[in-house]
């Protein structure tokens, strides 16, 4: 059994520890928080060991009922494995730390590329991150767009790829974010960093990114459109081929899901914890195909597809399992498939040719 340290139980560590005690070949070996806050709190009530940042700050998490584990640096040591969720930037400066404790860790999209051997995506390039000592899990838009890409990638070849992503302002414990009212290029410089993150994992994709800030915090949402080297017969095909994605959820015409708020109600209906959505969301009626350009619309929750992502790197740099055996075992674990909604759909049902449904508009 693995013993698995998440040091940052924050948006994405409180999330990561969940799926990690849903494993039957890991366990959560205890967290590490900054502050004796409710999050703190929620960890404790979960039965998850707490590891201070800082010893000094002992007291104030004894005064609330926590006895502290240790320390960080104690948590290092006990685990076979560290997830490192802390903030932007944090990741990097505690490397040194599990070095010098030789333990393996993962960091995430907030940190520079750098920081790890790898840039891990479960689904195009968890082979490169096997028996690594350090993966970095990419953001959840590259997350999002490696596994959206993946399959065009390698049925059709991909000749060129412009996204723009519009994007949720912060999460919704983030209270100091925004915008409140606005609609802000962020970056207003082009292309947005998020192209070159996905070159990371794709190091030959020739891809355009522009990204804006939005007043939501639910969803980042995007609009895809792909030049494909070879043409697809229809788009049926290409429906198909997403539909056979286990992290791709195609919303099919007659749910009535018209956006991320029903996205969320839809998981939060399905009895999903914190109605986390851990697949893209895309919507087939935004699949378009007009000669060898493919365009669409895609949803990512930011707060969960990274996690799934976590648990496969975890299992890569154990080195026990192939990909495909992991992402399968993380799925099951995970549970609540939401596959259901696109099985009612009737594939045969009259779309029209690809091209009459750009020349009706
Ligand atoms: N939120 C999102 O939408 C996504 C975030 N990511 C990435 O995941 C990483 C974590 O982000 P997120 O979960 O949102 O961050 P949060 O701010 O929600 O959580 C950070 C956690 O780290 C703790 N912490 C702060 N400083 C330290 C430290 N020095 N050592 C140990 N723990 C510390 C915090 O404790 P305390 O709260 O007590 O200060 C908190 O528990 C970032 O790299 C981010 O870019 C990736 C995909 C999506
Ligand atoms: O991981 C995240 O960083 P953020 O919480 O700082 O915005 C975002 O979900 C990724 O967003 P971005 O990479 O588009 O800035």
């Amino acid at each position: 059994m693995l013993r698995v340290g998440i040091n940052g139980y924050g948006t994405i560590g409180k999330r990561v520890a969940d799926a990690v005690r849903k494993q039957p070949d890991m366990a959560v070996q205890g967290v590490g928080k900054r502050s004796p806050d409710y999050v703190a709190v929620g960890a404790d009530e979960e039965d998850y060991p707490v590891y201070a940042v800082d010893e000094d700050r002992a007291d104030e998490f004894r005064e609330i009922g926590i006895d502290l584990a240790g320390t960080v640096d104690d948590l290092v040591a006990e685990s076979d494995i560290v997830v490192d969720a802390t903030p932007s930037g944090i990741g990097a400066e505690n490397r040194p730390l599990y070095e010098r404790h030789e333990t393996p860790a993962l960091f995430q999209g907030g940190e520079d590329a750098t920081v790890a051997e790898v840039s891990f995506n479960a689904r195009v390039n968890y082979d490169e991150a096997e028996d690594a000592d350090y993966a970095r899990v990419v953001s959840c838009n590259t997350t999002g767009l490696s596994r959206f890409l993946a399959p065009l990638h390698e049925h059709y070849g991909v000749d060129k790829t412009r996204v723009t992503l519009v994007r949720r302002g912060g999460d919704p414990d983030q209270t100091g974010r925004g915008p409140i009212n606005d609609t802000v290029p962020d970056p207003v410089s082009i292309p947005s960093h998020h192209g070159p993150d996905v070159q990371t994992i794709f190091p030959e994709l020739d891809i355009d990114t522009i990204g804006l800030k939005v007043p939501t915090t639910m969803m980042h949402v995007h609009s895809v459109n792909v030049t494909l080297e070879n043409r697809p017969d229809d788009i049926d095909e290409v429906i198909d081929l997403f539909k056979s994605e286990d992290r791709i959820l195609t919303v099919p015409d007659y749910a009535g899901i018209d956006g991320a708020g029903t996205l969320k109600d839809l998981a939060q209906d399905a009895g999903r914890p914190r109605g986390d959505i851990w697949e893209n969301c895309l919507w087939e009626e935004s699949l378009t195909l007009q000669g060898q350009d493919l365009y669409c619309m895609q949803a990512i929750h930011q707060e969960a597809d990274v996690v799934p992502e976590n648990v496969d790197a975890i299992r890569a740099l154990e080195g026990d399992h192939s990909g495909p055996e992991s992402r399968a075992l993380t799925n099951e674990t995970l549970g609540i498939d939401l596959g259901y909604l696109t099985d009612r759909t009737d594939l045969t049902a009259n779309r029209g040719t690809p091209d009459e449904s750009l020349a009706d508009d």
